[in-house]
């Protein structure tokens, strides 16, 4: 089995419940309040700075230059392509570059990035991969399954542009990429190595499903 095999099986009821979750839904069906869809994209746009860097530590910390360039490729695709979808987004709803820039995270929010950038700094690049990985991985699940079970919604147009990205294939190429370098990266660890990997992969698919009820229920600092 590969690893990203035994990843995928670990994780799937997690997966699977962030499918019914009503943000999600709401989001393909179209009828996600744009209030929470306003609160969503400005929460992951101040995510996406942070997550980026993960990408820089990537090129730091690959072993071959192809893998530095892909690594770089992904940095630039985060900062100016999926950022540019929220910032098209905020522009639509009267939103300044400013006020997504300057979004003050949720508890949530800083600490699913705080996990990962931690990881980045001081952990090996498989430990990097694992934590980063669902992040990318389930939005191309999410997105391939709205494209999938909404296709006929003429009522998700307003979000359309969101399920056009992450279901596309280039963006599932990306995805790819990285699940296979992990698998070669894993091949031949031992059982204590695959186990510390395995945790982080766990943990930030749950800050995944958390991120999304945090956007849904409006989850911020309590004072
Ligand atoms: C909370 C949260 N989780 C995952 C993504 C998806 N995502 C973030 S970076 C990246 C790689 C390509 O740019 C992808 C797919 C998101 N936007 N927000």
């Amino acid at each position: 089995m590969k690893f990203s095999e035994r990843l995928f099986e670990k994780v799937n009821c997690i997966w699977e419940k962030t499918h019914e979750h009503p943000f999600v839904v709401g989001l393909g069906r179209g009828d996600l309040p744009v209030e929470s869809f306003i609160r969503y994209m400005k929460q992951d746009y101040v995510f996406l700075i942070d997550y980026s860097k993960l990408f820089a530590f990537g090129t730091v910390k690959a072993r071959d230059v192809e893998t530095m360039a892909a690594f770089a490729k992904l940095l630039e695709e985060t900062l100016n392509g999926e950022m540019d979808l929220h910032r098209k987004y905020a522009k639509r709803f009267g939103i300044t570059e400013q006020d997504l820039e300057g979004t003050e995270p949720t508890p949530i929010n800083l600490a699913y990035t705080r996990y990962m950038l931690n990881v980045a700094q001081n952990g090996s690049l498989e430990e990097l991969i694992s934590s980063l990985l669902p992040c990318m991985w389930s939005y191309w699940e999410i997105g391939k399954t709205l494209a999938e079970n909404y296709q006929n919604s003429s009522n998700h147009l307003l979000y359309g542009d969101w399920v056009k990205m992450y279901s596309s294939d280039e963006f599932g190429s990306l995805a790819i990429w990285l699940i296979d370098l992990l698998d070669q990266l894993t091949e031949g660890k031992p059982e204590r190595e695959l186990a510390v990997l395995e945790e982080h992969f766990l943990i930030t698919s749950r800050f995944e499903y958390m991120f999304w009820d945090m956007v849904y229920e409006g989850g911020d600092w309590p004072v």
